[in-house]
């Protein structure tokens, strides 16, 4: 009987499988982390085998933890790490390089100067993004100019595009299916959001053949079966969407005005505008929150590159903690100390884009512990949530009533309220913090008529705890304000 759904997660640190049964609960979760190669300072690649492989083996995994077998699923859904750019052979399905990482700033110098030849505008208007290395089509350009004959091939129709759903897709179709939907499209600085298409005045400008890219569907889509011999039979492939998008689904955040913030290796915070595309004055993106039957919404969203990275970097980096969950631990106990961790270490997303800054800890004495240094890292990250609502606001947004969050940090207690704190908004954190894997198996259920409209997905939500506002407001501006001027010290584009 086919009764399950199962998320494909192919995040930036790891990939998780994850297989639902028909009212949203997870019942069996597989997850393998995966190699980072930092080739270069600000280059950051993915070994685009590992990625498949890893992919497979969780699907594989995750089926045999349920004693289950292809033909028990319903359906799949993919979300995926976005603007994360490969190419590979049409033929061979071989990569040409490897995956360039949506953190990667190699191509900094490209998107300036298509800033000084004022590009900028004619890029907003139609992507809803900025000129920033993150989005994917200097990527692509890079690799097509770097790899020898890359650029020949790709004209010849030899090379195809994609961000990491495509990918997995081309793999798990064996070939068959070259497409990706409207979430990930919107990411690429190459897809008009307003008339959804790919843009022909964007393709010429960023150099990019049209015949490598992957056709655009809604996120709930017929997308293929995966090949037999993969999983022991052919599974519908019936969803897909960016993480953040997905994210948005599985937070319920379905009416416009309604927000989630996501807090893994980066952290994004997105608003649903409904069938409106904001334009923000505030450096904001404007993007696709998702597209059924052809009907657009829209989301305005606040990326900022490091968030949980920074406790990876405590504890992998510079080795100050053994765990990320002492985290919490050793906040509690850190002095009100005036010390400021500014993890620019990619450089600084929104609302800043300043790909050249990089990171520095300020304020430190001589009984500074690391306790201090680990609660300034952790509330970096609520500070620069703080960043990222004062630009929505700026922008008209209402504020927010409440903002549900999610990502593998909310598991941090402390944080959480130092976050509610920090924006003066009550937090909401879901009983299912996996928000994304869980909003791509809804849209997947929506694709299979296992759930009927949006209204019935957001009926499934239910909150875990809510955390009030406790600070006063003199405490807030002078803990703001040192944040600003922390972050004034390591800009390079005031
Ligand atoms: N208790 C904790 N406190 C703070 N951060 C944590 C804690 N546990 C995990 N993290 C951080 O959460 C991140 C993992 O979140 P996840 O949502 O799995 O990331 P991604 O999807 O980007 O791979 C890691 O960067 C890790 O440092
Ligand atoms: O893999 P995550 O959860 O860090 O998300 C990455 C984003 O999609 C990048 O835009």
């Amino acid at each position: 009987m086919t009764q399950y759904l199962m998320a494909i997660d192919q995040g930036t640190t790891s990939t998780r499988a994850i297989i639902y049964n028909t009212q949203g609960v997870p019942l069996w979760q597989s997850q393998r982390e995966f190699g980072q190669h930092y080739p270069e300072d600000g280059w950051v690649e993915h070994d685009p085998e590992e990625i498949w492989e890893t992919t497979l083996e969780v699907c594989r995994q995750v089926l045999k933890k349920g004693h289950l077998k292809a033909g028990d699923i319903a359906g799949i859904g993919i979300t995926n790490q976005r603007e994360t750019t490969l190419v590979w052979d049409r033929v061979s399905g071989e990569p040409i390089y490897n995956a360039i990482v949506w953190q990667d700033r190699r191509t900094a110098a490209h998107c300036e100067a298509l800033k000084q030849q004022g590009r900028e505008g004619m890029v907003a208007a139609r992507t809803g993004l900025l000129l920033d290395p993150y989005f994917s089509a200097t990527k692509i350009a890079w690799i097509l100019d770097k790899v020898e004959g890359a650029r020949a091939r790709a004209e010849a129709g030899e090379l195809l595009f994609g961000t990491v759903d495509s990918f997995l897709l081309w793999r798990l179709t064996a070939g068959k299916s070259h497409k990706t939907d409207a979430t990930n499209a919107s990411r690429t600085l190459l897809f008009d959001i307003h008339r959804q298409c790919w843009d022909e005045a964007l393709l010429e400008l960023f150099r990019v053949p049209a015949a490598m890219l992957p056709q655009v569907e809604d996120c709930c889509a017929d997308f293929g079966v995966t090949d037999a011999s993969l999983l022991g039979a052919e599974i519908p492939l019936v969803a897909i969407a960016g993480d953040q998008q997905a994210a948005l689904v599985g937070q319920a955040c379905l009416q416009p005005g309604m927000a989630k913030s996501t807090y893994g290796t980066g952290c994004f915070m997105m608003l649903n505008t409904g069938e409106v595309a904001v334009q923000s004055s505030n450096r904001l993106l404007t993007t696709v929150a998702y597209r059924l039957k052809g009907e657009v919404s829209y989301a305005v969203e606040g990326s900022i590159f490091i968030a949980g990275a920074a406790v990876q970097w405590l504890r992998d980096g510079i080795r100050l903690i053994p765990h990320s969950s002492v985290t919490e631990a050793l906040a509690r106990e850190a002095r009100e100390s005036g010390v400021y961790l500014v993890p620019a270490f990619t450089g600084l997303g929104a609302p800043y884009w300043d790909p050249n800054a990089r990171g520095a800890i300020m304020g430190l004495t001589r009984d500074t512990g690391i306790a201090e240094i680990v609660a300034a890292g952790l509330q970096s990250v609520c500070y620069q949530t703080r960043d990222l609502l004062l630009a929505m606001q700026a922008d008209g947004a209402q504020k927010p009533g409440t903002l549900r969050v999610d990502g593998g940090m909310v598991v941090n207690n402390w944080l959480v309220q130092f976050l509610a704190d920090m924006l003066d908004v009550p937090v909401e954190r879901p009983e299912v913090t996996e928000t994304t894997a869980l909003g791509v198996a809804y849209l997947a259920g929506l694709q299979l008529g296992i759930y009927q409209t949006l209204e019935e997905i957001g009926s499934l939500w239910y909150g875990d705890r809510r955390f009030e506002v406790e600070m006063e407001e003199p405490q807030r501006k002078v803990l703001y304000e040192g944040w600003l001027n922390a972050v004034e010290r390591v800009r390079t584009n005031r």
